[in-house]
């Protein structure tokens, strides 16, 4: 358990020291098993959506061969954010074990509370919204669920 968490906060270390990105590092495990490691590399890969966690779901999906992790536990150095806290359901981890909170993380300048008050409706995002082509969207979706092969996830 303890082991888990301090190959997370190398991880994070390393990417750290490296100018990868952000003080971040999530680790998934299998049966007690380390299935992938990643560190934060928003700055390397310039890719905004890189968190630790992600990343980590991606390696470990690669991994396994398979889109649900169900199996699996998330051990992250920090609180998800509200988009890997929604990749963490997509992939069904069922444990998610973090080191510290949304609100120290926000101390450390990566304001991720924000976006969960967003959510909560606490807020109003910055974000303007607009239906458009609803029809023709309604129509793929239609077709989505009339397709007879179709796989679920
Ligand atoms: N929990 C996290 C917050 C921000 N970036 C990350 O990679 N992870």
């Amino acid at each position: 358990m303890f082991r888990l968490i301090h190959i997370a906060i190398d991880e994070a270390r390393r990417g750290m020291q490296n100018n990868h990105g952000g003080p971040f590092g999530a680790v998934i495990v299998k049966d007690g098993g380390i299935i992938s490691t990643a560190h934060n590399e928003v700055l390397s890969s310039k890719d905004p959506t890189a968190h630790a966690e992600i990343l980590a779901i991606r390696r470990a999906s690669q991994q396994l061969g398979k889109f649900d992790l169900s199996d699996c536990e998330i051990f992250t150095t920090s609180q998800p954010c509200p988009m890997c806290f929604a990749a963490i359901c997509w992939a069904r981890i069922k444990r998610i074990h973090y080191g510290t909170t949304t609100e120290e993380v926000a101390i450390a300048g990566f304001d991720d509370s924000h976006i969960y008050n967003i959510i909560k409706g606490e807020q109003t995002a910055e974000v303007e919204f607009t239906i458009i082509q609803r029809e023709a969207c309604l129509e793929l979706l239609q077709e989505w669920d009339n397709k007879t092969d179709k796989q679920m996830y």
